[in-house]
């Protein structure tokens, strides 16, 4: 099977990811990541101007449909994967950004732009914004301010992290917003933000911060990174890749997120659970059910979902 599939200026040999934040922390963490087969490229954890603790453990909780947490941007500081995306030879990477404020977001930016990586940059519009605000992605004039400023200096390939929505109208309020930009992808969905997770028999919460609030990923997020894969592949340009992520679990949810439009798939919660031989499994699968249909390569069948 020919899996090969382009991202901006950067062929992957495969379309498979890690979604940021799992496994992608610490160089360790990103060494594995370098040395597991089928695994296409390498997406760090969103970095911050400085280094962050994160919140306090425990801050992830592993459920059978999938998974909550609330890490609170754990991170070594954008300086630690800025000079490791341009060390990393193994794999392409995607060096993953994100800011407490608009101008943390340009500080960092500006030295990416400033440095010799050439590789994909990508911004998590899930962060904070100003206090009393929602996070930047779900403010369409915040986001639109915050693109603004930084394609005024910005000439490298960035694409943006970007939360679910569930409206369809939002859909199309940010996809108007970014048809304005020259963004080279978009990586939806990220976790499906504030969940609560019970533990019945202690009559408690399970994470820590925010009270118990936190991002739900794997299994049960499916139905809903599909539908804003899908939705965001019929209102965005053609020339804005998507990278589904969310609720992978199978060669057929792979299948599915590339069905529904995405150019390349992340897998997060997974890894967590069942490690990195998780990449093997799920290419096995994939090609399995390509054969099955007698699909060549993944342009066969790339956003073709069909209506009833
Ligand atoms: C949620 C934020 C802390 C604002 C950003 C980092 C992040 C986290 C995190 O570090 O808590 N978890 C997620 O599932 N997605 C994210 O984008």
């Amino acid at each position: 099977k020919n899996l090969t599939t382009q991202l901006a200026n950067v062929t992957f040999d495969g379309p498979l990811l890690n979604a940021s934040g799992i496994h992608c922390q610490t160089s360790a963490e990103l060494a594995d990541l370098a040395n597991t087969s089928n695994l296409a490229g390498i997406v760090t954890k969103s970095a911050t101007l400085f280094p962050r603790k994160g919140n306090e453990n425990p801050r992830y909780h592993d459920l059978p449909y999938g998974s909550i947490n609330s890490m609170g941007l754990p991170n070594l500081g954008y300086p630690f994967y800025l000079d490791y995306v341009q060390q990393e030879k193994a794999k392409p990477t995607i060096l993953s950004v994100a800011g407490l404020s608009a101008d943390d977001v340009i500080e960092v930016l500006s030295d990416i732009q400033d440095s010799k990586y050439q590789g994909i940059t990508e911004l998590n519009l899930s962060c904070p914004n100003v206090p009393g605000k929602p996070q930047t992605a779900y403010d369409f004039v915040a986001t639109r301010k915050v693109l603004e400023r930084v394609f005024e200096f910005f000439t490298k390939p960035i694409g943006v992290k970007l939360p679910p929505y569930f409206d369809l109208v939002h859909f199309d309020q940010i996809a108007a917003v970014l048809n304005d930009f020259p963004i080279t992808h978009v990586n939806t969905v990220n976790s499906v933000g504030n969940g609560l997770v019970v533990d019945v028999a202690k009559e408690q919460v399970v994470t820590k911060a925010k009270g118990g609030f936190g991002g739900l990923g794997g299994a049960m997020i499916l139905p809903t990174a599909l539908a804003n894969v899908r939705a965001l592949r019929q209102r965005l340009n053609d020339n804005i890749a998507i990278i589904g992520t969310g609720g992978v679990t199978t060669g057929a949810d792979v299948f599915a997120h590339i069905l529904c439009g995405a150019d390349m798939v992340s897998v997060g919660t997974q890894v967590i659970k069942e490690g990195l031989g998780v990449y093997d499994r799920l290419t096995q699968e994939l090609e399995a059910l390509m054969t099955e249909k007698g699909y060549e390569r993944l342009a066969d069948f790339r956003g073709q979902l069909r209506e009833l």
